[in-house]
């Protein structure tokens, strides 16, 4: 494979927080089209690499590729430029905006008539607008909420509202999704119609990094794992290769972490 096929490129990211070594040199490689997962148990630091990538946090050290460009993750917004798009483990919507609303503003990075063109309401800024309404809809049936449109965020239920910000981060096109623990909190049947849904993402040709403690979910979904623990990278490979890993059954069986 060539080295275009990499989507995402990080290497030696360290981030300490006072006393702390939250992270110790980790690297991973995501290819074009995988669904990677970032697993580990509490405390490990796969929220850490996560912000750190994505912009929320800035690293001691590491250095960062996205499809073939360096990218400084050092503000969410030149991370959102740059094609990563993220949720939240603790879900960031516009509660009282309807869902279509909440996948429209993500489309909005993108709009090109701007800000007088809003207020004269511009023949280029109302055609403008119902192109992102349509394709906001068109996000929402593909997540399987699009009869919701109108409803307010906060009003859908919590499998649904994870849906809705997978939507929104589809909105604006990202060559790659991160989506953090997209199934926490989801009862046994939402967790089969998401595992549907990240399906369906990646078969449509978009690559996807996912924080999950479900390891059943990840084993199922992921093409590639990484393991952290203690905020080193302790393995690497597929589902099959770091579930028989010594250190990964220690990690997860040792004492002092919760198996989940
Ligand atoms: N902003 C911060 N300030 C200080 N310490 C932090 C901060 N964020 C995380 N940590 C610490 O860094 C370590 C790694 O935390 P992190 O949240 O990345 O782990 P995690 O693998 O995502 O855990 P979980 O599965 O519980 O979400 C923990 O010991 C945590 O307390």
């Amino acid at each position: 494979m060539s080295t275009s096929d990499i989507i995402l490129k990080v290497s030696g990211v360290s981030k300490r927080f006072g006393g702390l070594q939250a992270l110790s040199d980790v690297g991973i490689e995501i290819r074009r089209g995988q669904v990677y997962g970032l697993i580990g148990p509490n405390g490990a630091g796969k929220t850490t690499f996560f912000n750190v990538i994505t912009g929320l946090y800035t690293p001691d050290s590491g250095s960062f590729e996205l499809d073939g460009k360096p990218y400084k993750p050092q503000a969410v917004h030149e991370v959102a430029k740059a094609g990563i798009a993220r949720t939240f483990q603790n879900i960031r919507l516009f509660a009282d905006m309807t869902a279509i609303e909440n996948v429209m503003v993500g489309r909005h990075t993108r709009t090109q008539s701007g800000l007088m063109g809003a207020i004269f309401r511009t023949k280029k800024f109302v055609e403008e607008e119902r192109q992102i309404r349509d394709r906001a809809q068109q996000l929402l049936d593909y997540v399987g909420i699009g009869k919701y449109a109108d409803y307010k965020a906060r009003t859908l239920s919590y499998g649904d509202q994870r849906r809705l910000e997978i939507a929104r981060a589809l909105a604006t096109d990202p060559k790659l999704i991160a989506l953090d623990e997209p199934a926490a909190g989801m009862n046994a049947t939402e967790k089969v119609v998401l595992r549907e849904l990240i399906d369906r993402i990646r078969n449509d040709g978009r690559t996807i990094l996912l924080i999950e403690h479900d390891v059943k979910l990840v084993m199922g979904l992921c093409d590639r794992v990484t393991v952290l623990d203690y905020g080193k990278q302790i393995a690497e490979g597929t589902p099959a290769d770091v579930q028989r890993n010594e250190k990964v059954i220690e990690a997860y069986l040792g004492a002092g972490h919760k198996p989940h």
